[in-house]
């Protein structure tokens, strides 16, 4: 059997590692058009921000390993097209000829791209995304110019948050817009991002929330970002207003979702028998919404690549769905949350409640100790568990796990009344805000 893999970034790592551990014999072609693999796009604040020393420990393999295992891999060779009926993938390789292998079982790895704000001014130099390793160092290089003082970042997103807490570690003038009132709204109720929205206005970070950008202008390098409400001087713009799926090869013959995405089974299977497709290309089902959707994470990602490796190799193996689970920390606060919010739900016609409760994380007696504010999410009809949102200064990441699995399993808020969670002072409290949470619940 010869798997061809379109992309070797996380969802095409992780269908490739499955095949060639699991099921020797099988052989396996990696193509993709960038220089590199495996970038954590995750680490580029880190770094952008001098939170980390440097870009190399992003990377978390190369093609040679892929050569170890026995796969063929091109780098630097973009997919033209496919020929779906005859299975043959036609590509330019490293040199530019002309080049093709045809396959038994093609995936589909070809991610996501920056969704483009289509406004004037929008090809002028200065102007960045932060989607490739290679843009993450445009931007690091940018900042280090001279006459780079002020940032527009536009879109208070994920990447948006995490950059202008970047730039402004860097020294820059940071102005951070977004078209919804509040930063993170996709992510978190108002109540959250409130708290996120006063810690970067603590740290400096100018707010311009509810304002649409509607021009870039310069000559030939952006100078002035103009907006519906007002003008700015600035000397950089870096776009995260979202990204979506990267179907270009596919989208003629295959199924898509509502924004191209790849419509793929419980294999990551498409509607051709031959083709799967993974990671940011595709769709993915939702057990809070009990739907198919699109959630570009790189967990995800990963998750997809291993479900459509084992189902190519012969194992049946069913994805279960996720519930879209992230988190961020932004100079130091800390927010993470799993399926729905409460607006996630109206937006999704889903009639929820939800419990909220705040308190310490340990006892009053130990001195370094944060408040936890945490939100629990409820179908009213069913009460089945739809989503969680945690914020604090402490570290309360590991949380969300239980919230995540509690979702994918349908779990009600009463179950969670008197569910056993452990006590130790230098943990948590006897009474935790997680069962006073539950047992505050209508
Ligand atoms: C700045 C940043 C921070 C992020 N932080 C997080 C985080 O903290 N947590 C998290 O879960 N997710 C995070 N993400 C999202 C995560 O990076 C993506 O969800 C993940 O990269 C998706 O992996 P993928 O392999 O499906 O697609 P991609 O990473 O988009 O990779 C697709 C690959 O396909 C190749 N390709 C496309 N078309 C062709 C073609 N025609 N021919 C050849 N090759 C092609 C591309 O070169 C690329 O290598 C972040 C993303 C960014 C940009
Ligand atoms: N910590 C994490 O887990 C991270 C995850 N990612 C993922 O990468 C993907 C891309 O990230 P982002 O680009 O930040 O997307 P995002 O979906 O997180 O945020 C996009 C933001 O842009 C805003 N927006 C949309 N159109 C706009 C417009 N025209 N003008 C102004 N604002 C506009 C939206 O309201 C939203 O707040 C997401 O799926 C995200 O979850 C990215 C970084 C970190």
């Amino acid at each position: 059997m010869k798997t061809v893999i379109i992309g070797s970034n996380h969802a095409g790592i992780a269908a490739a590692n499955t095949l060639l551990d699991n099921y020797p014999g099988n052989e396996v072609v990696l193509i993709d058009r960038n220089t590199n693999l495996s970038y954590l796009g995750c680490g580029t604040a880190l770094w952008v921000g001098r939170q980390i020393d440097g870009y190399e420990g992003l990377f978390y393999t190369n093609k040679e390993d892929f050569i170890k295992k026995g796969a063929k891999i091109f780098l630097q060779s973009s997919v033209t097209n496919i020929d779906f009926d005859g299975k043959v993938v036609h590509f330019e390789d490293e040199a530019g000829n002309p080049t093709t292998e045809s396959y038994d079982k093609l995936v589909l790895a070809t991610g996501s791209k920056p969704i483009v704000p289509n406004i004037p001014g929008k090809d002028l130099d200065g102007i960045h995304f932060l989607k490739l390793f290679q843009e993450g160092q445009a931007v690091d290089h940018a900042m280090s110019s001279e006459g780079v003082n002020t940032v527009a970042v536009i879109g208070a997103g994920y990447i948006g948050v995490e950059i202008a807490e970047a730039a402004k570690r860097r020294g820059k003038n940071v102005l951070l817009f977004d078209a919804m009132p509040t930063s993170l709204a996709s992510y978190y109720d108002p109540e959250f991002t409130e708290r996120m929205d006063a810690n970067l206005e603590k740290h400096g970070i100018e707010l311009h929330f509810g304002e649409l950008a509607t021009e870039y202008k310069g000559d030939t390098r952006v100078t002035q970002l103009v907006t519906d409400k007002g003008s700015y001087d600035v000397d950089m713009v870096i776009n995260a207003i979202g990204f979506t799926a990267n179907s270009d090869l596919g989208r003629e013959h295959l199924d898509t979702f509502r924004n191209g995405a790849y419509l793929v089974d419980s294999h990551q299977k498409t509607s051709d028998d031959s083709v799967y497709a993974v990671g940011d290309s595709a769709t993915i089902y939702s057990n809070a919404l009990e739907a198919t959707t699109y959630i570009a994470l790189a967990t995800n990602a990963v998750r997809s690549g291993i479900v459509a490796g084992h189902n190519i190799g012969g194992t049946v193996l069913d994805g279960i769905g996720v519930q879209g689970s992230n988190g961020i920390s932004i100079f130091g606060y800390n927010m993470v949350s799993t399926g729905l919010s409460v607006a996630a739900a109206a937006k999704n016609n889903i009639d929820v409640d939800y419990t909220d409760y705040e308190d310490l994380q340990k006892p009053g007696f130990i001195k370094e100790n944060g408040a936890v504010k945490i939100r629990i999410v409820y179908e009213k009809s069913s009460r089945r568990i739809v989503g969680a949102q945690l914020a604090s200064t402490e570290d309360i990441s590991a949380n969300i796990h239980m919230f995540s699995l509690a979702i994918q399993e349908h779990v009600t808020i009463d179950k969670l009344k008197l569910l056993d969670i452990f006590f130790l002072p230098h943990f948590n409290q006897p009474y935790n805000y997680i069962t006073m949470a539950a047992l505050k619940a209508k």
